[in-house]
């Protein structure tokens, strides 16, 4: 596998904030890389070190063998432009035949608008676009000159769901054609449907590199759902790490346990003589292992209250550290 972008021992400081601390990170052809990390981790400045757009304070960035700063590196890069920088009064088939005019191998204008969903959009002015029309037709010129690398920073922000569905696909679909991308995100979900590695970030430090399953896989807890009448009984059995009640039904709340070992605490419940119903035990999800191994989740839950008896009332899910 070839090595598109390198970053070796990188860090980039802006006055006193170190927003990027010390990471070293290859990017492989071929992979498709999620850039997870909470409110000032880092994953912006990051994808401006592999564009160009910043130098390191310290440390080496390569991108396709060279300096990112190098116009022939840069060549076979597609990123997202910021929406302001689309021409307002340009037609949405013009600013893609302009910027695909920078590229010998561009993707066609009618297929691009296409896979996009685009199409009915080519004829009119980027200034009477809509947010998420904008925001489509940003994503789409990251792809038009048919680049090697693709940085997408939060491609689907103010998508409603269809929309960002509709775009996941459009990426995945570029991705199978040859497409390496990195993609960041705030959507958990996001990078569960996109990414098959993920880096997470978090004040300037890489905390995690793996692969999707891996990183879930590291939390080392399983869900188990049941409804019972008795939550704060059930909530303390040995063996629950956190408990949460989503407070519905009148009797029998629904409630949610995490557990590194689900198959004793059944065990546990069923000795206990507690009753339970609708029992379902799954692996951990992203949004688990992330709030895991960031310190926003370590704050959370310290954060979290005691279930209380009567927490099986509670309108919103309560969730507990023990
Ligand atoms: N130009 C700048 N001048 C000063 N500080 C900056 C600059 N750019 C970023 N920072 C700081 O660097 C840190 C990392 O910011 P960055 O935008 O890379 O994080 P992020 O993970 O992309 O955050 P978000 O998810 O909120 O977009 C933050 O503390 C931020 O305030």
């Amino acid at each position: 596998m070839s090595t598109l972008a390198q970053l070796h021992r990188v860090t980039r400081r802006f006055g006193d904030v170190v927003a990027v601390d010390d990471v070293t990170l290859t990017i492989e052809a071929g992979s498709m890389v999620g850039l997870l990390g909470p409110n000032g981790a880092g994953k912006t400045s990051l994808i401006s070190l592999i564009n160009g757009l910043r130098r390191p304070t310290t440390g080496t960035v390569t991108l396709l063998g060279r300096s990112p700063q190098d116009v022939r590196s840069r060549q076979s890069l597609g990123s997202t432009p910021q929406e302001t920088a689309l021409p307002p009064t340009l037609k949405v088939g013009e600013v893609i035949d302009f910027v695909g005019r920078h590229f010998e191998d561009r993707q066609p204008t009618e297929a691009l608008a296409e896979e996009f969903g685009l199409t009915t959009l080519l004829g009119r002015q980027t200034g009477a676009l809509s947010g998420g029309q904008k925001r489509r037709l940003s994503v789409a010129l990251a792809f038009v000159g048919r680049p090697k690398l693709v940085l997408l920073d939060e491609p689907t922000t103010g998508l409603d769901i269809d929309g960002r569905h509709a775009l996941w696909a459009a990426v995945r679909r570029q991705h199978e054609a040859g497409a390496t991308v990195v993609v960041t995100s705030h959507y958990l979900e996001e990078i569960e449907a996109l990414a098959e590695r993920v880096v997470v970030m978090e004040g300037g430090r890489v905390i995690a590199d793996d692969s999707l399953q891996a990183i879930v896989g590291q939390v080392g807890v399983r869900q188990i759902r049941l409804r019972t009448p008795e939550v704060a009984a059930v909530s303390a059995l040995p063996g629950v790490a956190r408990a949460e009640t989503a407070g519905e039904g009148a009797d029998a709340a629904g409630l949610v346990l995490y557990a590194a070992d689900s198959d004793q605490l059944i065990r546990e419940l069923v000795r206990s003589g507690l009753p339970f119903a609708d029992l379902a035990v799954r692996g951990a999800t992203l949004e688990e292992a992330f709030l895991t191994l960031t310190d926003s989740g370590r704050a959370h839950s310290s954060r979290a209250a005691s279930v209380e008896a009567d927490a099986a009332s509670a309108p919103y899910a309560t969730e507990v550290s023990r």
